[in-house]
């Protein structure tokens, strides 16, 4: 079993700001490790999350993948986000860059077809456009939940990019609900991107179907 990151260095004062690990982030964390021995064998080079939060899931990746040559690129739209994911990586021994940008938006051309591990747990909760956007704009702590229509406005966006940022060996870790729509998402992957993808109790979209 791999230990859950070391967070001991943040506050429940930084929790105001930036989301705490609750059991979305364990979610992910599982599927991860359900997957360590292939995601080890893939010897990844890019891993990169969006919304990173506090970072603990790309510490975790950090864990499974142990000493290596990968890349782990973080953004987030929170500048505390991306000082505690900083944190984070140095508390747990993991080389992070966190970027603070809107989804992959700087990185994006120069990543394309680069990205071998893609994780997002983004803000999922169906809520009023106006509050999403609001979220958005002033990067707050609503902005790790409020996802607008569906809880699919943010998550919409990245849904569009992810095609030309998977590698080859690409795999793609998205937390869904059920307001979601998760078999619309699978669907959509599959017909406009070429992407299989694969529920768990969230949906995993990995490589490309070709
Ligand atoms: C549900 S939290 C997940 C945090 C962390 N990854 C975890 O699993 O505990 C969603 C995160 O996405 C970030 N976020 C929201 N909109 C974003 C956007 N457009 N681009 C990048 N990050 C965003 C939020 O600031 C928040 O940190």
């Amino acid at each position: 079993m791999i230990p859950t990151p070391d967070l001991s260095h943040l506050r429940s004062e930084d929790y105001k700001h930036i989301y705490e690990p609750a059991e979305d982030t364990f979610i992910l964390l599982d599927a991860l490790e359900e997957d360590a021995e292939e995601l080890r064998r893939s010897k990844p080079l890019v891993c990169l999350e969006v919304g990173s939060g506090s970072g603990c899931v790309s510490a975790f990746a950090g864990a499974i993948l142990g000493p290596s040559t990968t890349l782990y690129l973080t953004t987030d739209i929170n500048p505390y986000a991306c000082r505690s994911t900083k944190a984070t990586g140095s508390q747990n021994r993991v080389p992070i860059e966190p970027i603070c940008a809107s989804l992959t938006n700087p990185i994006r051309t120069r990543l394309r077809h680069a990205v071998d591990i893609l994780l997002f747990n983004p803000p999922y909760v169906p809520t009023e456009t106006e509050e999403a956007d609001e979220a958005q704009h002033e990067a707050n702590i609503a902005g790790a939940w409020a996802g607008g229509q569906d809880g699919m406005e943010v998550t919409g966006v990245l849904l569009g990019q992810v095609e030309s940022l998977l590698s080859e060996k690409g795999r793609f870790y998205l937390v869904a609900v059920k307001q979601n729509d998760i078999k619309d998402i699978c669907d959509k992957m599959l017909h406009q991107h070429g992407l299989k993808g694969e529920v768990c109790p969230f949906v995993h979209l990995c490589v490309p179907n070709h």
